[in-house]
């Protein structure tokens, strides 16, 4: 349905959309790092201004159920196309549902490597991943339904190089994950069948970096896969034990690597899983951010971001296509969702300059999330990348907010941009290291920099549209299955919380241009994918047809 403003001509200065990552509407004040900030512009925007609360998880952003969790890619990728697409989560599970990913060239072609070998040698199937079933980027059960598929289509033996997480599941959990699976595979290593879980560590110490962020944890995750180069141990459940032991207090998401030996009489360990020539590899995280690095060290040939030492020859897979503008990679088990007609692409086709800003962390997201999972740019597309600084977030709350209020400032005093957007990563950044004291300094940190912000969008006579992709720094303390209410430890103390949360998202409406005719209202079921038609609407412009409505309001 095309909607029409007739009455409306549009906001003259430009259109800022602002994210605040990770910040959701909190349901508790007990482990709410935004109740507990001080932020007085975000309480005067509250109190002065329209605002609304959007959906941000579950169906509404196109998982495969309202108990899902957000994140940042099905958030920004809503955000930026205005349309609801059913995500990798659903696609890859459907696809097992049905089996038609085992009819797949993809996965003919890797058991068929695996199985073939080279020089006379059967192959070995190795899957990479997040090892949990946070649903973000992995979900353990398709590896599990991959491994026991492998061992049906002939492969003999499989590797898995399983990335700790305790950032979409509680933070300490990896054994909860670690212990069944290692007796699954004792269970299904039969009848000259033989798989084990070869290599690991934490997903922000190895493999799992993103956006050209920390190349050195990639080489980690290379060395440690591929190599075998780290610490030996008999098993991965004894592995996580050990450095636990070693590293008292290390969550999860940070534990160093390990790699799985056998052991000779002398104490000697070989490495039970390095990848040689003739293996199979398959990546099994649908989500692209993170599984870009470490796929093009193994696909590119010129690749120079480190030295890789040794560069099997395999045939590689991704469980998706992570970018489909570079097709990386070219071979993948699932086809990601063809997301078009994104709000970047039909404000280019319009002639409007767009203007995209965010540090290092969640540059993509603004950018290649945005735009429906494609690295290019539309005619009219600047982008300002800050670096991130590389160190643990809760040493740094305030992050970069400062030096993206400066960039967007001088992008608003250029006045060469019709549509801006930005994303401040600290309520989600930080809000993953479950420092509760430290995600309250990262809302104050943005709360600082909407005061610089949004007078200068006041000059250039825009409005902005400031909202959240998901929930984070609202709820620090993990929630009791059953009474969903704060969940404590032993000792009385809160339990804390790493991962996003369920809860929605404001959607406030910064205008002090319209003299108070512009409002939003809050339609039934008002998600995320109603923000592009809402952009559309403020410029004077109809909606795209295939998005979902706008929130607009003219009085
Ligand atoms: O850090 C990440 O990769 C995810 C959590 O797994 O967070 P976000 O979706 O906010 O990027
Ligand atoms: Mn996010
Ligand atoms: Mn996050």
């Amino acid at each position: 349905m095309l909607q029409k403003l007739p009455a409306f001509a549009g906001v003259k200065g430009p259109v800022v959309v602002i994210v605040m990552d990770g910040y959701g509407i909190p349901r508790h004040d007990v482990g709410s790092a935004i109740d507990a900030a001080r932020k007085p512009t975000l309480d005067r925007l509250f109190a002065e201004y329209p605002n609304i609360t959007l959906r941000a998880h579950g169906t509404a952003v196109g998982m495969p159920s309202d108990e899902d969790m957000g994140n940042s890619e099905v958030g920004h990728n809503a955000i930026g196309a205005g349309q609801v697409y059913s995500q990798g989560a659903a696609l890859v599970a459907n696809a097992i549902a049905s089996g038609a990913i085992w009819e797949g060239k993809a996965w003919q072609e890797v058991v068929a490597a695996a199985r073939a070998g080279t020089a006379g040698k059967a192959g070995v199937l190795h899957f990479i991943g997040l090892f949990s079933d946070g649903n973000v980027h992995s979900h353990i059960d398709h590896l599990r339904a991959m491994v026991v598929q492998a061992k049906a289509d002939g492969v003999r033996t499989v590797r898995i190089h399983a990335l700790l997480d305790g950032r979409d599941v509680p933070e300490t959990s990896a054994l909860d994950y670690v212990e069944p699976f290692e007796a699954f595979l004792a269970g299904i290593s039969s009848d000259g069948f033989d798989a084990r879980i070869a290599s690991g560590g934490g997903r922000q110490y190895i493999t799992m970096d993103r956006y050209d962020a920390n190349w050195p944890m990639v080489e980690r995750g290379w060395r440690t896969h591929v190599l075998g180069e780290g610490p030996k141990f008999a098993s991965a459940a004894e592995a996580v034990k050990a450095l636990r032991d070693k590293h008292p207090g290390t969550i999860d998401q940070d534990l160093p690597e390990f790699v799985i030996a056998e052991f000779d009489g002398d104490g000697c360990g070989q490495p039970i899983g390095t990848i040689e020539d003739g293996d199979a590899v398959v990546l099994f995280n649908f989500r692209g951010d993170r599984a870009i690095e470490i796929t093009r060290a193994f696909v590119e040939n010129d690749f120079d971001a480190f030295d890789r030492v040794r560069v099997p020859k395999v045939t590689y897979a991704g469980m998706l296509q992570y970018d489909g503008d570079l097709q990386l990679p070219k071979r993948f088990l699932v086809a990601p969702p063809a997301i078009t007609d994104t709000s970047s692409e039909w404000f280019s086709k319009m002639g409007l300059a767009q203007f995209a800003c965010s540090e290092t962390q969640k540059f993509g997201h603004v950018t290649y999330f945005w735009n429906g999972n494609r690295s290019g740019r539309f005619d009219g597309e600047t982008w300002e990348e800050v670096p991130s600084d590389v160190v643990p977030f809760e040493q740094r709350p305030w992050m970069k907010a400062a030096e993206i209020t400066d960039a967007m400032i001088a992008a608003l005093q250029s006045g060469k941009y019709a549509v801006m957007r930005c994303n401040y990563a600290n309520g989600d950044m930080v809000g993953h290291t479950g420092n509760f004291r430290a995600a309250t300094m990262s809302i104050e940190a943005v709360d600082l920099a909407l005061a610089r912000l949004l007078p200068a969008i006041d000059a250039a006579g825009g409005v902005a549209l400031i909202t959240a992709d998901h929930g984070n720094a609202d709820e620090m303390f993990e929630l009791d299955k059953k009474t969903k209410e704060p969940a404590r430890n032993a000792d009385g103390s809160y339990k804390a919380k790493t991962a996003h949360t369920l809860n929605p998202v404001p959607l406030i409406l910064y205008d002090n241009v319209s003299g108070g005719r512009l409002g939003l209202k809050q339609a039934d079921g008002a998600g995320l994918s109603n923000i592009a038609a809402t952009v559309a609407n403020l410029l004077g412009l109809d909606k795209h047809p295939k998005w979902d409505d706008s929130l607009l309001v003219v009085k």
